[in-house]
């Protein structure tokens, strides 16, 4: 795409070419800031400048399904973890993009949203309009869902309810490919207790759902810099300068954030600077893992770590750079003795079904190569999988917090622990949200992904090298009610095993080994192979009361200063059940609505706001810009469960295509094969159209 390349970089700014103010300064060209960058822009009157420290990836490799694998280093801050004790004091890769697009340029495109629960908990939290009603108008308004291949859907039976997606920027779609074996993994969720959902992004995000990837109908990557920044990037008002870092944001003797100091990228450190002044606010989405740094660099956040790190004082903020929080994951393997043909190995031992897969990819981009990582999730509430679930919320109830908590956590920000605590007591309790996610995509192995830790960790910048990398601690297990929690889906992952419809695939476990059955042995794999992270990072900078180690209001702002607010992943205050990608283009929309709203003298802190929408008169004198923005909101109450259903099933009459089921013992699906395939009978349970 070399004219496409051309067109990408004469839309950037030079250094030389920068004005001396903007009314906006976005901090972080990643996949919140561009959203907000795309809202901002939207009104002529206001200037915008995105700063990022890495460059546009104009590989079109970068947009493939292959792509959501590969986590190229060259787009991402190449960090390591400190030891993590409880864990066996490995060091863990961190995962934070570096990158035009930031997270959604690299990232693996499984698209979910966590359960309503999730969200109401944030709000619970003292955020008011940040629950489940407040934020789907957001999901809506980012993303808009395209029909998949009706074969596909068909023949596995997917569903998706249409409520849940609006007309926004982000596509989001089912590949036209599963694996066969993934019915039989559908229905022995059903026998071991795990109902189907028919969709997760309604709020439902528990028990068993298809789950979408941010793709086109091509397969092709659809974020944050192709549907938010290129289609307004001619935007004269809008100003994009790659590879330079912001360093830290000056404040002027009122506490107001005047302007922002920027490096460029590779010079020595302690070199020339430039500034740049905001006339009207800077909006941090430097990412959980630099947004924190940023605020430490400039004098808010720890004071303790301030002075030693000789910044001087501007806020103390003890939350800032605590609050870490991922969803910790470990492998679990079986294999199927008598697994279904096709399956993922057919791609590299069948010669003839890679053959046909390398043909449909390049003549239709359909087939198994367009396939990502997968499109199914159990998100299993505790009560589900431990029938002595009770327990353990009350040892939880009962611990001393501090006694878990990274040890720089002073008392605010335990007091901040104990309110997420009763927040997810409740939710450990609860049917209509998950505590361990299991994606599961037709092969025997997956991940156990914990998706509510009650561990916690930090980052936090260098004393003695304030602009180099920050000290990052997961904190992962430092709470031992993880590893019970990761164990006891270990054991409910052995009983979807052994569900009768997964006999048929003879599974037999290969790790952790049906040998290791005992608490201990099972803690002793979780400490070898569990990783603190599955790149979702977030919380640094947390939306909570400020006494309860809060960084930022429930309008973004900062606490202590005026014109600087948060709209990236690091104001989370609890992380969902869920990949994080859709979430932050909900919370970065709501942002920008929060930002327009305060320009026009409206304080946005309705609580139940769900549309803005504004009317703008802009008059110019010889001076500068005055504009009047009359706006109109509209509050409109949600459901958060939604039964709506699109769902397409196989039909009895209805000819199937090659590679999917048709008989074994059991089925109730058609048996008539599509032309040019027979029904071939695999075994007693599954017959295939071959
Ligand atoms: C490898 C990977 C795989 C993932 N897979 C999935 C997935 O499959 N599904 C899913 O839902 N989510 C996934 N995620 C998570 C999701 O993509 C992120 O949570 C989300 O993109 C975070 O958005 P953000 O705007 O908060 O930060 P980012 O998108 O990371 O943006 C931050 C930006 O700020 C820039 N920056 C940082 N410091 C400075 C500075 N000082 N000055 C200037 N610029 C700076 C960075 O270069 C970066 O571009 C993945 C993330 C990664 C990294």
């Amino acid at each position: 795409y070399p004219q496409l390349v051309d067109k990408i970089k004469a839309r950037q700014i030079d250094a030389g070419s920068l004005r001396s103010s903007y009314d906006y300064i976005i901090v972080g060209g990643g996949q919140s800031g561009l959203v907000i960058a795309n809202r901002l822009s939207e009104d002529s009157s206001k200037t915008v400048l995105v700063v990022e420290y890495g460059y546009i990836d104009t590989n079109p490799a970068q947009l493939e399904p292959s792509s959501a694998t590969n986590y190229l280093s060259r787009n991402l801050f190449n960090v390591t973890s400190v030891p993590q004790t409880a864990i066996g004091g490995r060091r863990i890769s961190v995962y934070a993009a570096s990158v035009v697009g930031g997270g959604s340029t690299v990232n693996g495109m499984l698209f979910d949203r966590g359960s309503a629960e999730d969200y109401n908990n944030w709000a619970a939290l003292g955020n008011p309009g940040w629950d489940f009603p407040g934020l789907l108008p957001y999901f809506r308004k980012s993303t808009t869902f395209g029909t998949p291949d009706p074969d596909i859907v068909r023949q596995y039976n997917i569903t998706w309810d249409p409520n849940a997606y609006g007309n926004g920027p982000i596509e989001a779609t089912f590949p036209s490919w599963q694996w066969p074996a993934i019915s039989i993994q559908w229905q022995a969720w059903n026998e071991v207790g795990v109902p189907k959902m028919v969709d997760g992004e309604t709020g439902n995000a528990f028990n068993a759902y298809w789950t979408p990837n941010n793709v086109d109908s091509q397969s092709r990557r659809s974020y944050a810099k192709n549907r938010y920044f290129d289609p307004v990037a001619s935007r004269q008002n809008l100003h994009l300068l790659t590879g330079y870092r912001v360093n830290d944001i000056q404040f002027s003797s009122s506490k107001r954030a005047e302007s922002v100091r920027i490096q460029q990228r590779g010079t020595p450190n302690g070199g020339s600077t430039t500034t740049i002044r905001a006339n009207q606010e800077i909006v941090l989405c430097a990412g959980w893992l630099n947004t924190p740094l940023v605020l430490q660099r400039s004098g808010i956040g720890p004071q303790d770590l301030l002075s030693r790190a000789g910044v001087p004082l501007v806020v103390d903020l003890p939350g800032v750079g605590s609050n870490l929080q991922d969803h910790p994951a470990g492998r679990i393997s079986f294999e199927y003795t008598r697994d279904i043909q096709p399956n993922q190995a057919s791609l590299r031992n069948n010669q003839t079904f890679s053959a046909w897969a390398q043909q449909q990819w390049q003549q239709y981009r359909k087939g198994p190569l367009s396939m990502l990582v997968g499109n199914a999730l159990a998100t299993l509430p505790l009560p589900t999988m431990l029938s002595t679930y009770q327990s353990l919320v009350s040892r939880l109830n009962s611990q001393n917090a501090a006694q878990y908590l990274p040890s720089t956590y002073g008392p605010a920000n335990i007091r901040g622990f104990e309110a997420q605590r009763r927040v997810l007591a409740a939710s450990y309790a609860s049917r209509t949200n998950g505590v361990v996610e299991i994606p599961f995509n037709g092969a025997g192995a997956t991940s156990l992904v914990l998706e509510k830790p009650l561990s916690r960790g930090t980052v936090l910048m260098n004393p003695s090298d304030r602009l180099g990398d920050p000290t990052v601690d997961f904190g992962t297990s430092i709470n031992p009610l993880d590893n019970e929690v990761y164990i006891a889906s270990i054991r409910f992952y052995r009983q979807w095993m052994q569900a009768p419809s997964m006999q048929q695939l003879g599974p037999q476990e290969q790790s952790p080994g049906a040998s290791l059955t005992s608490d201990q042995q099972l803690i002793n794999y979780a400490t070898q192979g569990l990783t603190s992270t599955t790149a979702h990072s977030c919380g640094t900078a947390a939306m909570m009361p400020q006494d309860q180690g809060g960084v930022v209001s429930p309008q973004l702002l900062v606490y202590g200063v005026t014109g600087l607010s948060v709209g990236d992943i690091s104001l989370i205050p609890l992380i969902p059940a869920t990949h994080t990608c859709a979430t932050v283009y909900a919370i970065a929309e709501k942002a920008a609505d929060l930002i327009k709203a305060r320009a026009a003298g409206n304080s946005g802190t309705s609580t139940t706001t769900t549309t803005t929408t504004s009317s703008t008169r802009t008059t110019t004198s010889s001076s500068r810009t005055t504009t009047t923005t009359t706006t109109r909101t509209t509050t409109t109450t949600t459901t958060t469960r939604t039964t709506t259903t699109t769902t397409t099933s196989s039909s009895a009459s209805v000819a199937q295509p090659k590679w999917s089921q048709c008989g074994g013992i059991g089925w109730t699906g058609s048996t008539i094969c599509t032309s040019g395939t027979t029904c071939q009978v695999l075994n007693p349970y599954y017959s295939q159209c071959l």
